[in-house]
Protein backbone atom coordinates (compact mmCIF):
# COMPACT_ATOMS: atom_id res chain seq x y z
CA UNK A 1 0.00 0.00 0.00
CA UNK A 2 1.39 3.61 -1.00
CA UNK A 3 1.69 5.62 2.13
CA UNK A 4 -0.13 8.97 2.44
CA UNK A 5 1.19 10.61 5.70
CA UNK A 6 4.18 9.33 7.94
CA UNK A 7 4.11 11.08 11.07
CA UNK A 8 7.84 10.17 13.04
CA UNK A 9 7.60 11.09 16.95
CA UNK A 10 6.40 14.51 17.21
CA UNK A 11 6.59 16.81 19.70
CA UNK A 12 5.13 19.91 20.09
CA UNK A 13 6.77 22.45 22.95
CA UNK A 14 4.51 25.62 23.36
CA UNK A 15 6.24 28.07 25.96
CA UNK A 16 3.53 28.93 28.89
CA UNK A 17 4.02 32.52 30.35
CA UNK A 18 2.97 34.41 33.82
CA UNK A 19 1.59 37.86 31.71
CA UNK A 20 3.54 39.78 29.33
CA UNK A 21 6.65 40.30 31.44
CA UNK A 22 7.84 37.23 31.37
CA UNK A 23 6.94 36.60 27.44
CA UNK A 24 9.03 39.55 26.68
CA UNK A 25 11.66 38.73 29.11
CA UNK A 26 12.42 35.03 27.66
CA UNK A 27 12.44 37.35 24.27
CA UNK A 28 15.51 39.45 25.36
CA UNK A 29 17.69 37.87 27.51
CA UNK A 30 19.21 35.20 27.82
CA UNK A 31 17.70 33.66 31.15
CA UNK A 32 15.24 30.79 30.63
CA UNK A 33 11.60 32.42 31.22
CA UNK A 34 8.44 30.61 31.29
CA UNK A 35 7.31 26.82 31.45
CA UNK A 36 7.31 24.69 28.96
CA UNK A 37 4.07 22.75 27.81
CA UNK A 38 4.15 19.87 25.65
CA UNK A 39 0.70 19.50 23.69
CA UNK A 40 2.57 16.73 21.56
CA UNK A 41 4.76 14.50 23.14
CA UNK A 42 6.01 11.72 20.73
CA UNK A 43 3.10 10.99 18.21
CA UNK A 44 3.38 8.65 15.38
CA UNK A 45 1.14 7.03 13.44
CA UNK A 46 0.80 5.96 9.60
CA UNK A 47 -1.91 6.81 6.72
CA UNK A 48 -2.04 4.49 3.75
CA UNK A 49 -3.04 6.27 0.42
CA UNK A 50 -7.41 6.67 0.48
CA UNK A 51 -7.30 6.30 4.89
CA UNK A 52 -10.36 7.86 5.93
CA UNK A 53 -8.99 8.50 9.77
CA UNK A 54 -10.83 10.41 12.69
CA UNK A 55 -8.68 12.18 15.59
CA UNK A 56 -10.87 12.11 19.08
CA UNK A 57 -9.79 13.04 22.42
CA UNK A 58 -10.59 15.17 25.01
CA UNK A 59 -10.43 18.65 24.82
CA UNK A 60 -6.85 19.74 24.61
CA UNK A 61 -5.84 16.41 23.46
CA UNK A 62 -3.76 17.58 20.93
CA UNK A 63 -5.93 16.60 17.57
CA UNK A 64 -6.09 20.42 16.21
CA UNK A 65 -2.21 20.73 17.10
CA UNK A 66 -1.34 17.43 14.99
CA UNK A 67 -3.64 18.27 12.16
CA UNK A 68 -1.62 21.84 11.91
CA UNK A 69 1.54 19.84 11.94
CA UNK A 70 0.58 17.75 9.28
CA UNK A 71 -1.09 20.75 7.23
CA UNK A 72 2.81 22.59 7.28
CA UNK A 73 0.44 25.72 9.09
CA UNK A 74 2.38 24.82 12.29
CA UNK A 75 5.70 23.80 12.85
CA UNK A 76 6.68 20.65 15.20
CA UNK A 77 9.43 21.08 17.34
CA UNK A 78 10.69 17.85 16.79
CA UNK A 79 10.23 14.33 14.68
CA UNK A 80 9.30 14.31 11.15
CA UNK A 81 5.92 14.55 8.65
CA UNK A 82 6.22 13.00 5.66
CA UNK A 83 2.97 13.77 2.96
CA UNK A 84 2.55 12.31 -0.14
CA UNK A 85 0.78 15.23 -2.26
CA UNK A 86 -1.10 18.40 -1.85
CA UNK A 87 -2.66 18.87 1.51
CA UNK A 88 -5.45 20.85 2.26
CA UNK A 89 -6.65 22.16 5.70
CA UNK A 90 -10.18 23.18 6.55
CA UNK A 91 -10.72 24.89 10.15
CA UNK A 92 -12.85 27.11 11.34
CA UNK A 93 -10.43 29.89 10.63
CA UNK A 94 -7.65 28.68 9.52
CA UNK A 95 -6.04 30.47 6.59
CA UNK A 96 -8.50 33.02 5.70
CA UNK A 97 -7.40 36.65 5.93
CA UNK A 98 -9.83 38.82 8.19
CA UNK A 99 -9.58 42.48 5.88
CA UNK A 100 -10.14 40.76 2.64
CA UNK A 101 -13.28 39.82 1.24
CA UNK A 102 -14.20 36.17 0.94
CA UNK A 103 -13.45 36.22 -3.19
CA UNK A 104 -10.14 38.12 -2.20
CA UNK A 105 -9.59 34.99 0.17
CA UNK A 106 -10.42 32.65 -2.71
CA UNK A 107 -7.90 33.96 -5.22
CA UNK A 108 -5.08 34.38 -2.33
CA UNK A 109 -5.39 30.42 -1.78
CA UNK A 110 -5.36 29.95 -4.95
CA UNK A 111 -2.17 31.47 -5.83
CA UNK A 112 -0.55 29.89 -2.85
CA UNK A 113 -1.42 26.47 -3.87
CA UNK A 114 -0.04 27.34 -7.41
CA UNK A 115 -3.06 28.15 -9.43
CA UNK A 116 -2.87 30.57 -12.61
CA UNK A 117 -5.63 33.20 -13.29
CA UNK A 118 -7.34 30.92 -15.58
CA UNK A 119 -7.49 27.84 -13.02
CA UNK A 120 -8.99 30.31 -10.82
CA UNK A 121 -11.26 32.10 -12.40
CA UNK A 122 -12.36 28.89 -13.89
CA UNK A 123 -12.53 27.32 -10.33
CA UNK A 124 -13.99 30.46 -8.21
CA UNK A 125 -17.81 30.02 -9.28
CA UNK A 126 -17.70 27.17 -8.31
CA UNK A 127 -16.21 28.02 -4.85
CA UNK A 128 -18.64 30.59 -4.40
CA UNK A 129 -21.61 28.63 -5.08
CA UNK A 130 -20.39 25.83 -3.24
CA UNK A 131 -20.26 27.73 -0.03
CA UNK A 132 -23.64 29.73 -0.47
CA UNK A 133 -22.47 33.13 0.47
CA UNK A 134 -24.41 35.01 -2.40
CA UNK A 135 -23.27 38.69 -2.06
CA UNK A 136 -21.26 37.79 1.05
CA UNK A 137 -18.84 36.84 -0.81
CA UNK A 138 -17.93 40.48 -1.33
CA UNK A 139 -17.66 41.39 2.23
CA UNK A 140 -14.94 41.03 4.41
CA UNK A 141 -14.46 37.89 6.30
CA UNK A 142 -13.85 39.13 9.74
CA UNK A 143 -17.74 39.89 9.52
CA UNK A 144 -18.47 36.18 8.77
CA UNK A 145 -20.24 34.33 11.57
CA UNK A 146 -17.96 31.44 12.26
CA UNK A 147 -20.36 28.98 10.67
CA UNK A 148 -19.79 31.68 7.71
CA UNK A 149 -16.24 30.95 7.56
CA UNK A 150 -16.29 27.58 7.65
CA UNK A 151 -18.76 27.45 4.59
CA UNK A 152 -16.01 29.88 2.86
CA UNK A 153 -12.62 27.50 3.73
CA UNK A 154 -14.45 24.65 3.26
CA UNK A 155 -15.52 25.45 -0.46
CA UNK A 156 -12.16 26.11 -0.92
CA UNK A 157 -10.65 23.50 0.09
CA UNK A 158 -12.80 20.78 -1.60
CA UNK A 159 -13.05 22.63 -4.78
CA UNK A 160 -9.53 22.89 -5.07
CA UNK A 161 -9.29 19.21 -5.07
CA UNK A 162 -6.34 18.38 -3.00
CA UNK A 163 -4.79 15.00 -2.68
CA UNK A 164 -5.06 14.82 1.46
CA UNK A 165 -8.00 16.27 2.73
CA UNK A 166 -8.14 17.78 6.62
CA UNK A 167 -11.14 18.82 8.35
CA UNK A 168 -11.18 20.09 11.51
CA UNK A 169 -14.32 20.79 13.42
CA UNK A 170 -15.54 22.52 9.90
CA UNK A 171 -18.68 20.46 10.34
CA UNK A 172 -19.85 21.28 13.56
CA UNK A 173 -20.65 25.26 12.97
CA UNK A 174 -22.39 25.06 9.83
CA UNK A 175 -25.83 24.48 9.64
CA UNK A 176 -26.98 20.73 8.78
CA UNK A 177 -28.26 21.39 5.11
CA UNK A 178 -24.17 22.73 4.96
CA UNK A 179 -23.17 19.88 6.76
CA UNK A 180 -24.93 17.05 4.54
CA UNK A 181 -23.62 18.72 1.64
CA UNK A 182 -20.10 18.64 3.01
CA UNK A 183 -20.39 15.44 4.43
CA UNK A 184 -21.76 14.08 0.70
CA UNK A 185 -18.73 16.05 -1.40
CA UNK A 186 -16.88 14.28 1.37
CA UNK A 187 -17.97 10.62 0.25
CA UNK A 188 -17.03 12.04 -3.54
CA UNK A 189 -13.44 12.94 -2.28
CA UNK A 190 -13.52 9.00 -0.17
CA UNK A 191 -14.98 7.24 -3.54
CA UNK A 192 -11.70 9.14 -5.63
CA UNK A 193 -9.36 7.28 -2.88
CA UNK A 194 -7.77 10.71 -1.29
CA UNK A 195 -6.98 10.24 2.11
CA UNK A 196 -8.82 12.04 4.37
CA UNK A 197 -8.64 13.34 8.33
CA UNK A 198 -11.77 14.07 10.60
CA UNK A 199 -11.45 16.03 13.43
CA UNK A 200 -14.86 16.02 15.27
CA UNK A 201 -16.70 15.65 18.58
CA UNK A 202 -19.02 14.20 16.90
CA UNK A 203 -18.57 9.80 17.28
CA UNK A 204 -21.52 9.47 15.05
CA UNK A 205 -20.20 11.66 11.74
CA UNK A 206 -16.81 9.50 13.04
CA UNK A 207 -18.72 6.18 12.72
CA UNK A 208 -20.30 6.68 9.82
CA UNK A 209 -17.16 8.55 8.07
CA UNK A 210 -14.24 6.80 8.88
CA UNK A 211 -12.28 3.05 8.53
CA UNK A 212 -9.76 3.94 11.49
CA UNK A 213 -9.39 6.36 14.26
CA UNK A 214 -6.46 8.24 16.02
CA UNK A 215 -7.00 8.61 20.01
CA UNK A 216 -4.93 11.58 21.39
CA UNK A 217 -4.80 12.07 25.08
CA UNK A 218 -2.63 14.45 26.46
CA UNK A 219 -0.56 14.28 23.58
CA UNK A 220 -0.08 11.00 23.23
CA UNK A 221 -1.30 8.30 21.08
CA UNK A 222 -3.95 6.70 23.38
CA UNK A 223 -5.00 3.99 20.93
CA UNK A 224 -4.71 4.05 16.40
CA UNK A 225 -6.63 1.27 15.04
CA UNK A 226 -9.96 0.43 12.65
CA UNK A 227 -13.18 2.45 14.14
CA UNK A 228 -14.77 -0.71 15.00
CA UNK A 229 -12.13 -1.26 17.28
CA UNK A 230 -11.38 2.53 19.30
CA UNK A 231 -14.46 4.18 19.04
CA UNK A 232 -16.35 1.50 22.06
CA UNK A 233 -13.66 2.44 24.03
CA UNK A 234 -13.36 5.47 23.81
CA UNK A 235 -17.57 5.70 24.13
CA UNK A 236 -16.81 4.06 27.79
CA UNK A 237 -13.76 6.02 28.11
CA UNK A 238 -16.42 9.39 27.61
CA UNK A 239 -18.72 7.98 29.92
CA UNK A 240 -16.28 7.23 33.19
CA UNK A 241 -14.42 10.77 32.01
CA UNK A 242 -18.09 12.57 32.20
CA UNK A 243 -18.95 11.75 35.95
CA UNK A 244 -15.46 12.39 36.87
CA UNK A 245 -14.90 15.34 39.39
CA UNK A 246 -12.42 18.24 38.71
CA UNK A 247 -9.78 16.35 41.14
CA UNK A 248 -10.27 13.15 39.58
CA UNK A 249 -9.35 14.62 36.23
CA UNK A 250 -6.25 15.85 37.29
CA UNK A 251 -5.03 12.89 38.88
CA UNK A 252 -6.14 11.08 35.99
CA UNK A 253 -3.98 13.48 33.82
CA UNK A 254 -1.28 13.01 36.63
CA UNK A 255 -1.77 9.23 36.16
CA UNK A 256 -1.66 8.96 32.19
CA UNK A 257 1.54 11.54 31.81
CA UNK A 258 3.28 9.48 34.60
CA UNK A 259 2.37 5.79 33.16
CA UNK A 260 3.80 6.99 29.71
CA UNK A 261 6.93 8.78 31.69
CA UNK A 262 9.27 5.84 30.96
CA UNK A 263 8.93 6.10 27.01
CA UNK A 264 8.68 9.72 27.44
CA UNK A 265 12.33 9.37 29.43
CA UNK A 266 13.84 8.26 26.53
CA UNK A 267 12.16 10.78 24.17
CA UNK A 268 12.66 14.02 26.02
CA UNK A 269 15.79 13.29 27.78
CA UNK A 270 17.55 16.40 27.83
CA UNK A 271 14.88 18.49 27.82
CA UNK A 272 13.83 17.34 31.26
CA UNK A 273 10.06 18.77 30.86
CA UNK A 274 8.69 20.57 34.66
CA UNK A 275 5.32 19.87 33.61
CA UNK A 276 5.74 16.37 34.36
CA UNK A 277 7.04 16.66 37.99
CA UNK A 278 3.91 15.25 39.45
CA UNK A 279 3.26 14.63 43.24
CA UNK A 280 5.67 11.94 43.81
CA UNK A 281 4.39 11.93 47.64
CA UNK A 282 3.16 8.51 47.51
CA UNK A 283 3.86 7.16 51.02
CA UNK A 284 1.69 4.06 52.06
CA UNK A 285 2.10 3.50 55.68
CA UNK A 286 0.88 0.84 58.02
CA UNK A 287 -2.34 1.34 60.10
CA UNK A 288 -4.77 -1.06 61.69
CA UNK A 289 -8.45 0.03 61.27
CA UNK A 290 -11.92 -1.74 60.36
CA UNK A 291 -14.12 0.24 58.09
CA UNK A 292 -17.82 0.24 56.66
CA UNK A 293 -18.42 1.40 53.07
CA UNK A 294 -20.82 4.86 53.19
CA UNK A 295 -24.07 5.03 52.17
CA UNK A 296 -24.24 7.20 48.41
CA UNK A 297 -21.89 6.75 45.33
CA UNK A 298 -18.07 5.86 45.42
CA UNK A 299 -15.48 4.07 43.90
CA UNK A 300 -12.95 1.17 44.75
CA UNK A 301 -9.94 1.81 42.93
CA UNK A 302 -7.17 -0.74 41.88
CA UNK A 303 -4.64 1.81 42.06
CA UNK A 304 -5.45 5.89 43.05
CA UNK A 305 -3.16 7.13 40.60
CA UNK A 306 -5.84 5.86 37.63
CA UNK A 307 -8.64 6.93 38.74
CA UNK A 308 -10.27 5.52 35.43
CA UNK A 309 -9.38 1.65 36.89
CA UNK A 310 -12.45 1.80 39.31
CA UNK A 311 -15.28 -0.58 40.26
CA UNK A 312 -18.43 0.72 42.18
CA UNK A 313 -18.34 0.05 45.65
CA UNK A 314 -22.25 -0.72 45.63
CA UNK A 315 -21.50 -4.66 46.36
CA UNK A 316 -18.91 -4.32 49.15
CA UNK A 317 -21.44 -1.99 51.00
CA UNK A 318 -22.77 -4.01 54.93
CA UNK A 319 -19.93 -5.42 55.39
CA UNK A 320 -16.69 -4.82 57.37
CA UNK A 321 -13.21 -4.57 55.99
CA UNK A 322 -9.60 -4.52 57.39
CA UNK A 323 -7.51 -1.44 56.71
CA UNK A 324 -3.68 -2.81 56.48
CA UNK A 325 -2.44 0.47 54.61
CA UNK A 326 -3.23 3.82 54.39
CA UNK A 327 -1.83 6.66 51.28
CA UNK A 328 -2.31 10.03 51.00
CA UNK A 329 -2.26 10.81 47.36
CA UNK A 330 -2.66 14.58 45.54
CA UNK A 331 -3.95 15.96 49.24
CA UNK A 332 -6.63 13.18 49.61
CA UNK A 333 -6.48 10.01 52.38
CA UNK A 334 -6.91 6.50 50.89
CA UNK A 335 -7.12 3.22 52.87
CA UNK A 336 -6.54 -0.11 51.32
CA UNK A 337 -9.77 -2.27 52.11
CA UNK A 338 -9.25 -6.13 52.31
CA UNK A 339 -11.63 -8.99 53.39
CA UNK A 340 -8.89 -10.88 55.93
CA UNK A 341 -6.20 -8.37 58.30
CA UNK A 342 -3.87 -8.26 55.70
CA UNK A 343 -1.90 -6.11 53.25
CA UNK A 344 -1.65 -8.82 50.80
CA UNK A 345 -4.69 -11.36 50.73
CA UNK A 346 -8.12 -10.86 50.72
CA UNK A 347 -7.64 -7.20 49.24
CA UNK A 348 -10.69 -5.30 47.97
CA UNK A 349 -8.90 -2.22 46.71
CA UNK A 350 -8.58 1.51 47.64
CA UNK A 351 -10.80 4.15 48.69
CA UNK A 352 -11.24 7.32 49.87
CA UNK A 353 -11.17 7.50 53.72
CA UNK A 354 -13.92 10.16 53.23
CA UNK A 355 -16.15 7.07 51.59
CA UNK A 356 -15.67 4.80 54.49
CA UNK A 357 -16.91 4.94 58.23
CA UNK A 358 -13.23 3.80 60.21
CA UNK A 359 -12.44 2.88 63.76
CA UNK A 360 -8.98 1.96 64.82
CA UNK A 361 -8.43 -1.81 65.55
CA UNK A 362 -5.97 -3.11 68.00
CA UNK A 363 -6.31 -6.58 69.20
CA UNK A 364 -5.67 -6.66 72.79
CA UNK A 365 -4.44 -10.67 73.80
CA UNK A 366 -4.95 -14.33 72.45
CA UNK A 367 -5.83 -15.45 76.28
CA UNK A 368 -8.33 -17.96 76.66
CA UNK A 369 -11.53 -16.52 78.65
CA UNK A 370 -15.23 -17.87 79.10
CA UNK A 371 -18.65 -15.84 79.00
CA UNK A 372 -22.08 -16.50 78.34
CA UNK A 373 -24.86 -15.09 76.15
CA UNK A 374 -26.93 -12.67 77.49
CA UNK A 375 -29.75 -13.85 74.63
CA UNK A 376 -29.93 -11.17 72.02
CA UNK A 377 -27.55 -9.88 69.32
CA UNK A 378 -25.40 -11.30 66.60
CA UNK A 379 -22.32 -13.43 65.87
CA UNK A 380 -19.65 -12.35 63.04
CA UNK A 381 -16.81 -13.28 60.71
CA UNK A 382 -15.36 -9.75 61.73
CA UNK A 383 -15.37 -7.39 64.55
CA UNK A 384 -17.65 -4.58 64.16
CA UNK A 385 -19.16 -7.02 61.51
CA UNK A 386 -22.05 -5.67 59.03
CA UNK A 387 -25.24 -8.27 58.11
CA UNK A 388 -22.78 -9.88 55.36
CA UNK A 389 -20.53 -11.34 57.80
CA UNK A 390 -22.98 -12.77 59.88
CA UNK A 391 -22.02 -16.26 61.14
CA UNK A 392 -25.51 -16.08 62.96
CA UNK A 393 -27.71 -13.55 62.64
CA UNK A 394 -29.69 -14.37 66.00
CA UNK A 395 -28.19 -15.43 69.44
CA UNK A 396 -31.47 -15.76 71.40
CA UNK A 397 -31.38 -19.39 71.04
CA UNK A 398 -28.14 -19.67 73.19
CA UNK A 399 -28.94 -17.39 76.14
CA UNK A 400 -26.74 -18.63 79.16
CA UNK A 401 -24.79 -20.74 76.70
CA UNK A 402 -21.31 -21.06 76.81
CA UNK A 403 -18.59 -18.51 75.05
CA UNK A 404 -15.04 -19.79 74.84
CA UNK A 405 -13.01 -17.34 74.18
CA UNK A 406 -9.48 -17.64 72.61
CA UNK A 407 -8.86 -13.86 71.04
CA UNK A 408 -9.91 -10.19 72.41
CA UNK A 409 -9.56 -6.81 69.61
CA UNK A 410 -10.30 -3.60 70.58
CA UNK A 411 -12.77 -1.60 67.85
CA UNK A 412 -12.92 2.11 69.01
CA UNK A 413 -13.55 1.78 72.16
CA UNK A 414 -15.60 -1.59 72.02
CA UNK A 415 -13.98 -5.13 73.05
CA UNK A 416 -14.80 -7.87 70.73
CA UNK A 417 -14.41 -11.42 71.26
CA UNK A 418 -13.58 -14.24 69.13
CA UNK A 419 -14.56 -18.08 70.37
CA UNK A 420 -17.04 -20.87 69.47
CA UNK A 421 -20.39 -21.11 69.86
CA UNK A 422 -22.39 -24.46 69.08
CA UNK A 423 -19.71 -25.48 66.56
CA UNK A 424 -18.82 -22.58 65.62
CA UNK A 425 -16.12 -19.72 65.33
CA UNK A 426 -17.93 -15.96 65.64
CA UNK A 427 -16.47 -12.88 66.92
CA UNK A 428 -19.08 -11.57 69.96
CA UNK A 429 -19.93 -7.93 70.93
CA UNK A 430 -19.07 -7.19 74.45
CA UNK A 431 -22.30 -6.04 75.45
CA UNK A 432 -24.13 -9.13 74.28
CA UNK A 433 -21.52 -11.46 76.83
CA UNK A 434 -21.99 -11.79 80.40
CA UNK A 435 -19.33 -13.11 82.77
CA UNK A 436 -21.80 -15.68 84.66
CA UNK A 437 -24.05 -18.23 83.73
N1 LIG B 1 -0.24 28.63 20.62
C1 LIG B 1 -0.34 27.93 21.73
N2 LIG B 1 0.34 28.29 22.84
C2 LIG B 1 0.26 27.56 23.99
N3 LIG B 1 -0.49 26.44 24.11
C3 LIG B 1 -1.19 26.04 23.03
C4 LIG B 1 -1.18 26.74 21.79
N4 LIG B 1 -1.98 26.09 20.91
C5 LIG B 1 -2.48 25.02 21.57
N5 LIG B 1 -2.01 24.99 22.84
C6 LIG B 1 -2.31 23.99 23.87
O1 LIG B 1 -2.01 22.72 23.35
C7 LIG B 1 -2.95 21.76 23.82
C8 LIG B 1 -3.54 21.03 22.65
O2 LIG B 1 -4.39 21.91 21.96
P1 LIG B 1 -5.23 21.48 20.67
O3 LIG B 1 -6.00 22.69 20.21
O4 LIG B 1 -4.32 20.82 19.70
O5 LIG B 1 -6.21 20.38 21.29
P2 LIG B 1 -7.53 19.77 20.66
O6 LIG B 1 -7.48 18.29 20.97
O7 LIG B 1 -7.69 20.16 19.25
O8 LIG B 1 -8.64 20.44 21.57
P3 LIG B 1 -10.17 20.82 21.23
O9 LIG B 1 -10.94 19.53 21.19
O10 LIG B 1 -10.56 21.67 22.42
O11 LIG B 1 -10.19 21.56 19.95
C9 LIG B 1 -3.97 22.51 24.65
O12 LIG B 1 -3.65 22.38 26.02
C10 LIG B 1 -3.80 23.95 24.20
O13 LIG B 1 -4.10 24.83 25.26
Amino acid sequence: MEKSIVVSNIKKKYKLYNGTKERLLDLITPNNYGKDFYALRGVSFEAEKGDVIGFVGINGSGKSTLSNIIAGIVPESSGNVETNGQVSLIAVASGLKGELTGRDNIELKCLMLGLNSDEIKELEPEIIEFSELGEFIDQPVKSYSSGMKSRLGFAISVNIDPDILIIDEALSVGDKAFAEKSLSKMKEFKEKGKTMIFVSHSIGQMKQFCQKILWLEYGMVKEFGLVEEVIPKYETFLKRWQKMSKRERGDYRKYSIQHDRTSMDTLMNSEGETELDVDSSRQIRPISMIVHINGGQSYIYSDPFNPMNTASSEEYKHCAYYVKREMKYSGELFFLLSAYPSAEKGVIGWMKASDVSSLNHVAIDEDKKTFYLIGTGSGFNCPWGGKKNYVDSDLRPFENRKFAVIKTDKVGNNLWYFGTLNGKEMWIHHNFLKAHQ
